[in-house]
């Protein structure tokens, strides 16, 4: 229904918005691509679901969420990852705890700021009509 098709339109646009502000945030560069699993030898083993900010933008682009609930599952992916895959207390794994933990915050900070229930709900009504 014509209707329908520009709320998801608008859902497009917020979650591009709201991740291209993640993606030039500079504590989160260390998440804009795939972790290198040529690279990071073990990071399959230790990692059942890889995310990335590059790889999120893309599933937005292919319309590949609906609502904006399947966003988040997605990009809690990339912080939790990075909390399980650097458990450690050296420096290296404490900072990109630390970054985990911001790309988190900044992002539900963002929804909870921009994002209105309403609007949430309008989208899984739809999913749930189809
Ligand atoms: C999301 O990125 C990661 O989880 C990698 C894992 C990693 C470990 C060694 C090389 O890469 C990472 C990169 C930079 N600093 C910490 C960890």
């Amino acid at each position: 229904e014509e209707q329908e098709d520009k709320v998801l339109q608008a859902l497009r646009l917020y979650l591009r918005h709201l991740t291209d502000r993640l993606v030039t945030d500079r504590r989160f560069q260390v998440f804009k691509r795939p972790v290198d699993t040529t690279e990071v030898m073990d990071y399959l083993q230790v990692i059942r679901s890889p995310m990335d900010l590059s790889t999120l933008q893309a599933n937005v682009d292919a319309n590949r969420y609906s609502t904006l609930a399947e966003f988040v599952l997605d990009a809690d992916l990339i912080w939790r990852n990075a909390l399980s895959y650097n458990p450690n207390i050296n420096p290296m794994d404490r900072r990109i705890r630390q970054r985990a933990h911001a790309l988190n915050d900044t992002m539900h900070f963002f929804i909870r700021d921009e994002l209105s229930e309403d609007f949430e709900r309008k989208c899984e009504d739809i999913k749930a009509s189809r």
